[in-house]
């Protein structure tokens, strides 16, 4: 039975519920899945970085609050994130990316898994900004250094939507996607709907750990709008960049629009969609709707999200699950680890234990 070691980049509320995960459940996934995760290795902003090859005492740092972390005090700690050293020259075999999202170039998240797959490592991520801007590139980098780039938390955290695309609707045509995809919006609207101000709604879903670091990607769209171009990217094979995606947010909404749409039997909701047009070219956008209550995504609340793929022989195929939270995007993570054992795990079962699959 083989071993994964995990480099885990960013440790904020996705990467340390991974880590939860890795300490609660290790020796349940290890007799389920065949093999072992250990964290050798941990960068954070705040926190520092800490390597230690032979595997990271779990239960103890996780003693430790979040916010008092201080690896720069333990043994093989600095004070110093140290992304690049840890990435490229670092024990991992496996990169787990989980620093913020930034919409505008994906950085530093880019440049982090430039590295990771440069150097011949594996990277999972839910980090949105390096997938929706640069995923093409990055696939062809990670397959030209043999390895798996794998993304599944980027569009609504662990419900496996990424994967049902490719491996469930495969003999259809897909004409086009459109969902309810951020949790926080989604969230915040159901408060409106519950007569919340605004701002207090914004602040819950921060404390909950659904928003972004900035909200202002989750009220105004740009969320949304890097998970329509994954998704238009893998689905019907558009490459977008973000001024093709028109994009307009919910900050505008308040408790009266609710009401007044209530009246009229609607539900505002933040709706993203693609569609392929007549001439082959991808119409996206991301704007809020209100939706009669008929409607496939008029009943989803809180940080459930929802997609429908609009197919030729199925007509609208809708899946629905959770869109946000830490431990449910920790898990988009072990899928992803999953995948990588499923595609690299059986040749590198049989390597030297220096390799990435440690027998
Ligand atoms: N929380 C969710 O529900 C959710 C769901 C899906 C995707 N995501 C994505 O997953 C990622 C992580 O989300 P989160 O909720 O853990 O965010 P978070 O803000 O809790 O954690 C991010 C961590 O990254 C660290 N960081 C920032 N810049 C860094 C750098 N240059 N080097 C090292 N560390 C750095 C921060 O200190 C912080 O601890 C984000 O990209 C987010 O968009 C989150
Ligand atoms: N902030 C995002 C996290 C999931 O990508 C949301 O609320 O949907």
């Amino acid at each position: 039975m083989g071993r994964y070691d995990l480099s885990l980049i960013g440790f904020g509320g996705v990467n340390r519920s991974l880590a939860e995960l890795i300490a609660e459940r290790g020796d349940e996934l290890k007799a389920e899945l065949g093999f072992g995760l250990r964290v050798v290795a941990i960068t954070d902003l705040r926190a520092g970085s800490l390597v230690q090859a032979d595997g990271i005492d779990l239960p103890a740092l996780l003693a430790t609050a979040p916010g008092e972390l201080d690896f720069s005090r333990m043994a093989g700690g600095s004070t110093e994130p140290r992304n690049q050293q840890v990435i490229q020259d670092g024990p991992g075999d496996i990169v787990a990316e989980a620093t913020f999202t930034n919409p505008a170039d994906g950085e530093p998240a880019l440049s982090h898994v430039r590295w990771a797959l440069e150097a011949g490592k594996h990277v999972c991520t839910t980090n949105k900004g390096p997938v929706a801007l640069q995923g093409p590139a990055l696939k062809d980098l990670a397959a030209r250094h043999g390895v798996s780039f794998e993304f599944e938390g980027s569009v609504m955290s662990g419900t496996p939507i990424l994967r049902t695309a490719e491996h469930l609707l495969t003999g259809l045509r897909v004409t086009g996607v459109e969902g309810i995809m951020n949790g926080t919006s989604n969230y915040i609207l159901g408060r409106l709907e519950a007569g919340a101000a605004f701002p207090d709604a914004v602040k819950e879903a921060q404390a909950l750990g659904y928003a972004e670091a900035d909200p202002t990607a989750d009220v105004e769209g740009f969320d949304v709008q890097l998970k329509v171009m994954i998704l238009a990217h893998q689905v019907l094979g558009a490459n977008l960049r973000r001024q093709d995606v028109a994009c307009e947010g919910i900050s505008q909404l308040t408790p009266a629009d609710m009401r007044d749409a209530a009246s009229r039997g609607l539900r505002w909701k933040l709706v993203g969609q693609a569609t392929r047009r007549e001439d082959g070219s991808v119409d996206a956008r991301v704007a809020p709707a209100a939706l009669p209550a008929d409607h496939p995504l008029a009943a989803i609340s809180g940080t459930t999200n929802a997609v429908s793929f609009h197919t030729d022989l199925l007509g609208a195929v809708t899946v629905s699950g959770p869109g946000a939270g830490r431990t449910e995007t920790a898990y988009a993570l072990l899928s992803d680890i999953i995948a990588i054992h499923h595609r690299h795990g059986a040749a590198e079962a049989h390597r030297t234990p220096e390799e990435s699959f440690r027998g």
